[in-house]
C-alpha cells in the first residue's frame, strides 16, 4: 500500500500528527503501531493510583545495560505500547498525567541553540490551542486548585482538569505551609511560563468522565471515521530509500513486521514521520543505516547517512522518592501538589559558590560526556550546550526540579525529580535482527551536581516538614523518567 504520509508509532506525538495531517481530506495517512487500541482497558482508564499500566501487555519494559553509576545494576525503562503510546500508560496521579510546561527561558534557549523561530512566544499559542481546560469546581478551589485563565485554552482536543478526589482535601494547607517555610511561595498556575513556586497541578484527565486523557482519546477517537486515516498493526523495522542519482538518502516508505512475522513494505509519496519515541526512533534510524559508523559497522549495517549523534544525549528525569508515615492521618487523595524550585531554593546561600565551581567544570564534564559517547559528539558541541544549561540554571533562574509531596492518607510520599541533568546516557540498537532490542546506557547521575541537586532537595524538604511529623519508613527509591519512560528500583 502507498499513502501520502506514513508515521512510525501511534503514540503521544504520532497521533497528533496523524490527526492534523488527515484533517485535509485529500491527504492519505497511515500509522504503523505494534500496540493495540486500549481505550477500554481498565488499567489505562483509571485515574486512581496504581502501577497496573506497567503491565507488560501494554508496556515495553526495555532493559538497560548495567550501569556502573548505579552499582552495576540494570534498570527497566517503561514506555507505552498502545495506541496513545506513553500517554496511555504514564501512570496515574501523582506520578503521571501531570500537565506542566517549563520556564519561558528554556523555550527561548531552543532558538539560542539555532532553531530559528522556536521560542516561548511562538509556541505558547499552540500549547493553548491543544487544550480543553476545565476550571476547578468550588470544592476543588476550596481545596487549593487555582488557575490563570490566560494560560489555558478551552476548545482544543485535550481534556485537562483536576480530579474529583481533590475536593475536601485537608493536606493542601499543610503542604503549602511546609513549602512556604522553605521560601517557596504559592503561584496561581504551572503553565504560564513561570512555574517557580508551590501549586496544585492540573492533569491530563476528563474530569466529567473521571477518566485518563491521552492522545488516543483526544486525537484519534474523534476522527476515527476519516477514510483517509488508517492505523496498521506492525513494528517498523527500517526506512526504505529511493535510489537514484542525487537521491542518496530520500526516504520513500517503511518496512514493517506484521503480527504474523511477515516483512511488509508500505510506501510514502510525500514523507515518512518517525514518532516511535526517544527509544524507538534511534533504533529505526540505525537499522536504516543512519547513525554513527562505529556502531553501525559493529552491527554489520550498511551506512546510508553518517550521523554520529543518533541515540546520544539521552537526558533523563531522575527521581529519589522517600516514604514517611504520618503521626495521624490526612485526606484529600494523591494529588500532585507541585513545587518547582530554582537552584537558589535548593542550594540556599551556597548557590553562588556552587555556580562558580561548577562553571569551571563544564569543559571537563563535556570532555567526559564526549568520551562516553565514543567520540560521537565533540567536546566543544557538548560544552556549548552545557554553558547554555548552566546559564539557564544559575543566571536565568529557571526551575531545576519537580518536588511532589503526596498524601497517602497515613503517610507522605516525597518525590524529588531533577529536570536539568548534566549526566547524559544513550540509546542504540542492541542487535541487527531485533528492532525491539535497544542497548540503553542510563549514565544516571554520573555528574556530581546532579546528585547534589537531588540530595539537597530531599534534605531540605525532610528537614523542614512544618506541621508534618515525618518518620522515614526506610523505603527510598530511585527512578528515571526521560522523554518517554521511567525506570524504578528499590535501593
Ligand atoms: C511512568 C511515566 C510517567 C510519566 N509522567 C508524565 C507526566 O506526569 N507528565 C508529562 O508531561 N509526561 C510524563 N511522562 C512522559 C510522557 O509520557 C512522554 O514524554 C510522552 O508520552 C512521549 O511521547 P512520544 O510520542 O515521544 O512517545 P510514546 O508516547 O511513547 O509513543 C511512541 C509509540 O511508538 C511505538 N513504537 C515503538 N517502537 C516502534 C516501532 N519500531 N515501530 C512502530 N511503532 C513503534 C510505541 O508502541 C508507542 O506507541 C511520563 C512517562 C512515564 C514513562
Amino acid at each position: 500500500e502507498t499513502f501520502d504520509y506514513v508515521i512510525a508509532g501511534a503514540g503521544t506525538a504520532g497521533l497528533v500528527v496523524a490527526n492534523r495531517l488527515s484533517s485535509h481530506s485529500d491527504i492519505t495517512v497511515a500509522v504503523i503501531e505494534p500496540g493495540d487500541h486500549v481505550r477500554q482497558h481498565p488499567d489505562v482508564q483509571t485515574i486512581n493510583f496504581s502501577f497496573a499500566s506497567f503491565n507488560a501487555s501494554i508496556n515495553w519494559q526495555y532493559p538497560s545495560v548495567t550501569s556502573p553509576a548505579l552499582g552495576s545494576r540494570n534498570l527497566t525503562y517503561r514506555a507505552g505500547k498502545a495506541w496513545g503510546g506513553t500517554s496511555s500508560t504514564d501512570l496515574s496521579p501523582p506520578i503521571g498525567m501531570v500537565y506542566i510546561r517549563g520556564d519561558k527561558a528554556q523555550y527561548d534557549a531552543w532558538e539560542e541553540l539555532g532553531n530559528k523561530g522556536w521560542n516561548w512566544d511562538s509556541v505558547f499559542p499552540y500549547y493553548k490551542r491543544g487544550e480543553r481546560f476545565v476550571a476547578p469546581t468550588s470544592a476543588q478551589t476550596a481545596s487549593g486548585a487555582t488557575y490563570d485563565e490566560s494560560a489555558h485554552g478551552k476548545s482544543g482536543p485535550l481534556d485537562l482538569g483536576f480530579p474529583f478526589i481533590l475536593s475536601n482535601s485537608s493536606f493542601h494547607d499543610k503542604a503549602r505551609a511546609t513549602w512556604q517555610a522553605l521560601g517557596l511561595e504559592s503561584i496561581t498556575d504551572l503553565n504560564d511560563g513561570d512555574p517557580h513556586g508551590f501549586v496544585t497541578a492540573p492533569m491530563t484527565l476528563d474530569p466529567d468522565a473521571g477518566m485518563r486523557e491521552g492522545s488516543a482519546r483526544a486525537y484519534y477517537t474523534p476522527v476515527e471515521a476519516r477514510p483517509n486515516l488508517k492505523i496498521i498493526k506492525g513494528t517498523v523495522k527500517r526506512i526504505t530509500w529511493a535510489d537514484g542519482p542525487g537521491r542518496e538518502a530520500v526516504a520513500n516508505g517503511f518496512e514493517y513486521v506484521s503480527p504474523s512475522g511477515e516483512l511488509v513494505k508500505v510506501g510514502a509519496r510525500k514523507e515518512v514521520v518517525l514518532s516511535a519515541s526517544a527509544y524507538g526512533n534511534p533504533l529505526i534510524l540505525e537499522a536504516s543505516g543512519v547513525g554513527n559508523p562505529k556502531i553501525l559497522n559493529k552491527l554489520g549495517i550498511k551506512i546510508k547517512v553518517k550521523l554520529p549523534g543518533v541515540g546520544e544525549s539521552m537526558q533523563d528525569h531522575d527521581i529519589i522518592a522517600m516514604t514517611y508515615t504520618l503521626n495521624g492521618s490526612t485526606d484529600g487523595g494523591r494529588i500532585p501538589y507541585a513545587n518547582m524550585p530554582t537552584a537558589q531554593d535548593v542550594f540556599g546561600n551556597k548557590t553562588t559558590s556552587i555556580a562558580a565551581s561548577t562553571f569551571t567544570k563544564l569543559a571537563e564534564w563535556a570532555k567526559a560526556a564526549s568520551i562516553s559517547s565514543g567520540g560521537a559528539i565533540s567536546p566543544s558541541a557538548i560544552e556549548k550546550r552545557f554553558r547554555i544549561q548552566h546559564d539557564l540554571i544559575f543566571n536565568k533562574n529557571i526551575t531545576v526540579a519537580e518536588l511532589f509531596p503526596t498524601n497517602t492518607g497515613t503517610g507522605i510520599l516525597a518525590q524529588f525529580w531533577t529536570s536539568m541533568p548534566f549526566s547524559w546516557g544513550s540509546v542504540h540498537l542492541g542487535s541487527r535482527d531485533n528492532i525491539n532490542e535497544p542497548a540503553i546506557t542510563p549514565n544516571l547521575p554520573v555528574i556530581y551536581l546532579d546528585w547534589r541537586d537531588l540530595a539537597q532537595a530531599s534534605w531540605r524538604e525532610i528537614s523542614t516538614g512544618v506541621g508534618l511529623p515525618l518518620f522515614p519508613t526506610g523505603l527510598a527509591w530511585i527512578e528515571s523518567r526521560g522523554a518517554s519512560r521511567r525506570a524504578s528500583r528499590i535501593f
